[in-house]
């Protein structure tokens, strides 16, 4: 099997995989709250996704992060995990994993563990319960933190995603890193991305740059750069005074599409090359198509990543907004 290299000899190991559009939050930075969602006539099915998951294993693929939208309200998604543990027992995927608000996890925690899942992100951005209601708009504070306790509990390692939004978390620096320590759980912070109609509006005035974020770090803490990566594109720090880990995902400060290796799969069957840009492929033509052989959704995926563009165009340095792109988060799953 040739693996699957880039036109910038970029070899694609990582597929992220939007199971759905909707979700039970409206986050005030990636939906707006009457979003319209695809109709569901459009979803690929479980099985339809098992292929295409499967097809991208086979050329390659080591690790599958699934995302949504909010991918545990897809109905009777733990089938399609469990249908994913096999390639876990025949060690071809190497690592199986989600992206999650949180608000379901209490339900399927130890049903994520037993499909093969160690690791999991959720998505938190702050720890007051007023603000937390405001900024996700539906989401309660408690029943995240309940299905944290059950990941936890479960047995799986916690990653807390947490967007860096001037005016909303900057107060929360140190509670959150505390928190975060004093569970034994990782954290990264993100820079606001450009993308999609939210309804009014301000990544300029929400964009809180990790350098600033991590200068005010330095003041109460010693940061020593750590080389090593998890296979996506934050970039960690120990703190020394109490040798927890905090990342750093910086599109707009330090660019990291250079060591890019990831594709994007939505629910739709369509492939995004890359988070920031609008170019995409369909695959599920070629899936649907050809019922009883993957060699066409083959040649497919490897038309598609002779397409991948080097990187992307956000960019916030002229005061403006500039790269942004008409798609939401929800729609390839951040
Ligand atoms: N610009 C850009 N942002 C990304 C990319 N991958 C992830 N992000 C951002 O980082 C957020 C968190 O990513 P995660 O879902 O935790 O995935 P990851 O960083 O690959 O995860 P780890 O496996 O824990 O390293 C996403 O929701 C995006 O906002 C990427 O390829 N490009
Ligand atoms: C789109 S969500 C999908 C998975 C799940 N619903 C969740 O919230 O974790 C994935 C991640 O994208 C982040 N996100 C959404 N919109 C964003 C934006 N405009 N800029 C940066 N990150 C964003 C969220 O905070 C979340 O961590
Ligand atoms: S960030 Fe995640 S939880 Fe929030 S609205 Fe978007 S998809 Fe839903
Ligand atoms: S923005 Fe595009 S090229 Fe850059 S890391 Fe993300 S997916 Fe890869």
């Amino acid at each position: 099997m040739t693996p699957l290299i880039d036109p910038f000899q970029r070899a694609i190991t990582y597929l992220r995989v939007s199971v759905t559009d909707r979700c039970d939050f409206r986050c005030v930075y990636c939906m707006s709250e009457n979003m319209t969602f695809l109709p569901k006539k459009e979803l690929l099915t479980l099985e339809e996704l098992d292929r295409m998951c499967s097809t991208f294993i086979g050329l390659g693929v080591e690790k599958l992060r699934i995302t949504g939208g909010e991918p545990l309200v897809r109905r009777d998604i733990m089938t399609f995990f469990r249908s994913m543990t096999r390639h876990l027992e025949a060690g071809t995927l190497k690592e199986l994993t989600l992206t999650t608000n949180g608000s379901q996890l209490d339900r399927f925690a130890d049903d994520l563990y037993a499909a093969g899942v160690r690791r999991i992100n959720i998505s938190l951005d702050t720890l007051d319960e007023q603000k937390f209601a405001d900024i996700t708009r539906w989401g309660r504070l408690p029943q995240v933190i309940k299905g944290i306790d059950a990941a936890q509990k479960a047995g799986m390692r916690v990653k807390i995603n947490t967007v860096a939004l001037k005016g909303f978390n900057e107060d929360e620096l140190f509670t959150l890193a505390e928190w975060c320590r004093s569970r034994d759980m990782d954290l990264t912070f993100i820079e606001v991305m450009p993308m999609g109609d939210i309804g009014n509006e301000d990544r300029l005035g929400q964009y809180w740059k990790l350098s600033d974020l991590r200068d005010a770090l330095r003041k109460e803490y010693t940061l020593t750069d750590l080389p090593e990566r998890t296979g996506g594109p934050a970039r960690y720090v120990r703190v020394e005074e109490t040798g927890q880990k905090i990342g750093f995902i910086t599109p707009l400060t330090h660019n990291f599409c250079e060591s890019c290796n990831r594709v994007r799969l939505t629910c739709t069957g369509e492939l995004f090359m890359c988070l920031g840009q609008e170019d995409n492929a369909d695959l599920r033509s070629a899936l649907r198509n050809h019922p009883s052989s993957d060699a066409p959704l083959e040649q497919a995926i490897r038309n598609a990543i002779t397409l991948k563009p080097k990187g992307h165009d956000f960019d916030y340095s002229r005061q403006t907004v500039d790269g942004r792109v008409s798609r939401h988060m929800s729609h390839t799953g951040g």
